[in-house]
């Protein structure tokens, strides 16, 4: 069994060229935790999850499990058990399902023996197939995959790699109604074992999902708790109404020019 691991940074900071995307957050995310970081655009949550990933350099401190992640390389955060998606799927069109699966398990591995078709699955392939719901589609080219299942197969590639804490960006952009239902019911399954992080503008998945919550806003957290909490926080409320309130000005300019 996976030993669960939380995040604790403090005063992070990310300046490109003078501006400050991140700009002193504070952030715990418990073991086992299913947080989701919301805000508008621009607040910094991809620049967050880049500084925890090790895209960016950062001031401050990211402790994983009680280590230290800022100064490594990728690579070394990446081995430390931290794995993370991004908004569009990058997985192998050409491949299987199976053999994207066998390719990110198999770190170490020769890429023949990966290739080769295999009598047997690995345990831990069969029993991430079965989590992301993709066995019967095992032996599909990963490029006939519907959007949604591309996402999980993207999941179950960091499942095999057996990361314990997984950074997702917008998991569920593009997806039905029912492939968002699924994709929530996946992560609350993953997080009983795993630590999780979703970057999300989709307030109805984040209020039917999130286990906590933090809105970040122009760098800094805005707001923290439960859905209920966040929800009842009138400097949210204030962020999200004044942009929706201004956009909405904007779009009736626009359909009355
Ligand atoms: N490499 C970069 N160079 C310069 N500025 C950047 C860079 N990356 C991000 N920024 C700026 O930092 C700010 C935060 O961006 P970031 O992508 O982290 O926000 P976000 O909350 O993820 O937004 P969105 O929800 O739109 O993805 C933005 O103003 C963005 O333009």
């Amino acid at each position: 069994m996976t030993e669960l691991a939380g995040l604790e940074i403090r005063q992070l900071r990310v300046s490109f060229d003078g501006f400050t995307a991140v700009d002193g957050v504070d952030l715990d995310v418990h073991p086992g935790d299913l947080r989701f970081l919301i805000g508008p655009n621009g607040a910094g949550k991809t620049t967050l999850v880049d500084a925890v990933t090790g895209l960016v350099r950062a001031e401050g401190s990211v402790l994983f499990g009680g280590d230290e992640l800022l100064g490594r390389s990728v690579h070394r955060i990446a081995r430390s058990g931290i794995g993370r998606t991004f908004q569009t799927a990058t997985v192998f069109e050409e491949l299987t399902v199976l053999q994207n699966l066998d390719i990110a398990a198999g770190a170490g591995r020769g890429m023949w023996t990966m290739l080769r078709r295999r009598r047997t699955v690995p345990e831990s392939v069969a029993r991430t197939l079965e989590t992301v719901g993709l066995t019967e589609l095992a032996d599909s080219p990963a490029g006939t995959l519907a959007h949604g299942q591309k996402q999980w197969l993207e999941i179950g590639m960091l499942l095999v790699q057996d990361v314990r804490l997984l950074l997702l960006d917008e998991p569920v952009a593009g997806m039905s109604h029912d492939e968002r239902q699924a994709t929530g019911e996946l992560l609350q399954r993953i997080s009983e074992e795993r630590t999780v992080v979703v970057i999300e503008h989709d307030m109805d998945f984040m209020r039917s999902f999130a286990r906590s919550v933090s809105v970040l806003h122009a760098g800094k957290v805005l707001s923290e708790g439960t859905v209920a909490e966040v929800q009842a926080d009138p400097q949210v409320q204030e962020v999200y109404l004044g942009h929706t309130a201004a956009e909405a000005t904007a779009d009736v300019t626009v359909q009355e020019a």
